[in-house]
């Protein structure tokens, strides 16, 4: 009897035991699954889970961090997998690069050297940019932002996502809709003189002209007609872009001075390697691309790169870049300069560097 009694005590205690071992590994087991589900789902897509995609639709069109939900995401019932696979699968899976949105812009300013800019960058091993102007935050703002996150390359956690579209300098809505996006978002911006600038953009418009008889010479476009050389026309594009302190002021109304970093156009003709320090500081980078990259191509006049990513031999940006500018007339040249003086001493009062412009 009083071993029976003993006995029944025992096996009641390690019945006790097993169920509490049972529940605790059943708990365990849900709750890890939960935690490594989403770590997974991470690993697929950036994008939040989907459960209802009208509801999510509705809510997240435009927003950052939104998705306009065109994929369904696949759950993967990892109660299946040992412990290694799920590790294995994890640790293989958070290498493969996944399409971010931009964490850098350089937002201009068109005909400033901004190519130049990012195809410099674009050496940089931890830099990822878009090849070509996206245009999303003042052309195709309404596709959403999980169409812009498809335009950009792919790129691994700590790589920094770019692209590049001069003209959200100018247009006005393009401040408030990149905050939106991030607060954070680290803004490049090239300046050159306003001056060579406007003629630069006046050279690429009659470049693209098919009869370029029919087109009327920078003088009379930079001037109201009847004038002369004395009434600069501002509503001009080529001469309006090069108000610079004018949209910076626009900028500075959702962005901090410390998140804008100003590219001199001439030094980075100049010296690529000393700017494109001062970049790659900004960015929080290391300072990889230097002197060794470049060389200067006497025929080109301009810094060519000795290698990049796919074009081992040295090169040159393309014929776009660097275009022979027609004659102006020297005295319309006086008169601009003198018109853009006050906005650029403003501008160089704005951001606390002289570009040197006379
Ligand atoms: N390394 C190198 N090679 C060639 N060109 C160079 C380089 N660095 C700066 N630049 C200057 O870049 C000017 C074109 O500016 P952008 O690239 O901003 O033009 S665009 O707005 O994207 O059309 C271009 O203007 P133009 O000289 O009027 O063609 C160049 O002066």
């Amino acid at each position: 009897m009083f071993w029976n009694g003993k006995a029944r005590r025992l096996s009641y205690k390690k019945l006790c035991f097993a169920v509490f071992g049972f529940t605790t590994l059943v708990i365990y087991t849900i709750l890890f699954n939960n935690c490594v589900l989403s770590k997974v789902h991470g690993v697929f897509s950036a994008e939040p889970l989907l459960f209802d995609r009208d509801t999510f639709n509705k809510k997240a069109k435009n927003t950052a961090s939104g998705y306009n939900g065109e994929t369904h995401v696949r759950l993967i019932p990892l109660i299946t997998w040992s412990n290694n696979t799920k590790y294995r699968f994890i640790s293989k899976n958070s290498l493969k690069p996944i399409r971010r949105l931009p964490d850098a812009l350089v937002i201009g300013v068109k005909k400033s050297g901004t190519r130049a800019l990012l195809e410099f960058l674009r050496l940089h091993p931890d830099v990822r940019a878009a090849g070509s102007e996206v245009h999303f935050f003042d052309k195709y703002y309404h596709k959403g932002f999980n169409w812009y996150r498809k335009k950009m390359p792919p790129t691994l956690e700590g790589q920094v996502t770019m692209e590049k579209t001069p003209s959200y300098f100018v247009t006005k809505e393009v401040p408030q809709r990149v905050k939106q996006m991030n607060p954070s978002t680290k803004l490049l911006i090239v300046v050159r003189d306003p001056v060579t600038r406007a003629i630069s953009d006046y050279t690429q418009a009659a470049s693209k002209k098919k009869n370029r008889s029919f087109m009327q010479s920078f003088e009379c476009l930079a001037f109201v007609k009847g004038t002369g050389f004395s009434v600069v026309d501002t509503s001009w594009g080529p001469v309006r872009i090069g108000v610079y302190a004018r949209h910076l002021t626009k900028w500075l109304k959702y962005f901090p001075l410390k998140q804008l970093l100003f590219v001199s156009g001439e030094r980075l003709i100049r010296d690529p390697a000393a700017e494109m320090a001062r970049v790659q500081d900004f960015l929080g980078l290391k300072r990889v691309v230097t002197e060794k990259h470049f060389y200067f191509n006497s025929t080109k006049g301009f810094p060519c790169l000795m290698k990049s990513e796919g074009r081992p031999r040295p090169h040159c940006l393309g014929k776009t870049k660097g275009r022979n500018h027609p004659y102006i007339n020297q005295k319309a040249i006086e008169r601009l300069k003198e018109f853009y003086r006050p906005f650029n001493l403003r501008f160089y009062q704005m951001t606390g560097i002289n570009f040197g412009w006379s």
